[in-house]
């Protein structure tokens, strides 16, 4: 590595390389090909790659239902510290209301929380103080789109340092259900670790990369007395919950038990945990955009043992709040004893 390139993750020839000081420093070191200072101006806020977009006159965030020209995004936005999003517009509204009682956010009397983006009919974004929760909807296009827009609004708002954090659910691999598990690498339905998307007719592909302190913050909030396990590990993102997924359940199957259980084995002993739809775009486009974010899943099911989720209704509905309790750790941790919160935990 030559000297003037730093030691914060860079991409080079389609490359992505990691410094060895990715884990602890993110400064604005203004050497050549830092990803710091292609993703943020000094004063921490979120600077978009991509030139287009300040030489428009406004900028219409069509699945959102807002824009830059019609709301005053700033105003509206730029006190956000934390974007949480999930695949149900359910799952994100009691986030909101769970958020809000956990970091003590107010609202007047008589007042409740309203979807912003009601009116798209597409995505429900909730705003609690410093908090966005919103939905992503399933699969890959899905967040992918959304991930754009609200990596735009970041832009717009002029928001600093914002951590985005995926609260979902998963198939896991040799684990129980009710298992929570933080991803700490992803990779595809080929096993590859990286988002490949068609641009202009040739594969683009950007590296999935999680953020390995937030993951390790992360981890150290499970508590010994939870009921539960909370494990790290890789996390495959499939492009389909059936055959995608190597379940015999589908309306197709055309492969044995035997083919799918050895499947399942190879990535148990290749450190797979668990198994959903958003990994790669999630870890990919954060990453890109050099937002740190974490993927923290509850597993429905231990796949080594069967397809269907037949766990009851309330059952499903206690697990899908265990991501979103370590998450409200997380982000109570980041409290100011006086008001306000803190980029990471670990600054505390
Ligand atoms: O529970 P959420 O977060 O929606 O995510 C998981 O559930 C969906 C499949 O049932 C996929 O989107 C998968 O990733
Ligand atoms: O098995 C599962 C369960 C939830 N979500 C998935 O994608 N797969």
């Amino acid at each position: 590595m030559s000297s003037d390139i730093c030691f914060h993750v860079y991409v080079e020839n389609d490359t992505c390389h990691i410094g060895s000081h990715y884990d602890d420093e993110h400064f604005d070191c203004g050497k050549k090909n830092c990803h710091r200072t292609k993703t943020r101006y000094p004063d921490g806020s979120v600077r978009l790659r991509n030139p287009n977009i300040e030489l428009m006159d406004q900028d219409i965030l069509y699945h959102l239902a807002l824009g830059s020209g019609s709301h005053d995004l700033v105003e509206m936005f730029g006190d956000i510290k934390f974007v949480c999003m999930g695949g149900t517009p359910k799952r994100m509204e009691n986030f909101a209301h769970f958020i809000m009682k956990e970091i003590g956010h107010k609202i007047p009397t008589g007042t409740t929380l309203m979807d912003i983006s009601q009116y798209s009919y597409r995505y429900s974004m909730f705003k609690v103080g410093p908090v966005l929760s919103i939905s992503h909807g399933m699969g890959v296009p899905s967040i992918g789109i959304l991930l754009h827009e609200v990596i735009k609004l970041m832009y717009h708002a002029k928001c600093k340092d914002p951590i985005f954090f995926r609260i979902g659910t998963s198939g896991g691999v040799g684990l129980e259900g009710g298992t929570v598990v933080i991803s700490d690498d992803a990779i595809d339905g080929m096993m590859n670790h990286y988002y490949e998307v068609p641009m202009l007719g040739k594969i683009v592909k950007r590296p999935a990369i999680f953020d390995k302190r937030l993951v390790r913050e992360l981890r150290a909030l499970a508590h010994p007395e939870d009921p539960y396990e909370t494990v790290t590990g890789t996390t495959m993102c499939t492009g389909d919950f059936y055959e995608g997924q190597g379940r015999l359940d589908g309306a197709f199957c055309d492969y044995t038990e035997t083919d799918k259980m050895e499947f399942l084995q190879l990535l148990k002993a290749n450190g797979v945990r668990n198994i959903e739809m958003e990994a790669i775009p999630f870890a990919a486009l954060t990453h890109h955009a050099g937002i740190r974010a974490a993927d923290v899943c509850v597993t429905f099911l231990d796949r080594l043992k069967g397809d269907q989720v037949n766990a009851p209704k309330e059952v499903l509905e206690e697990w899908q709040r265990r991501p979103q309790q370590l998450v409200a750790r997380y982000i109570k941790s980041t409290c100011r004893p006086k008001g306000g919160f803190l980029s990471t935990a670990t600054d505390l």
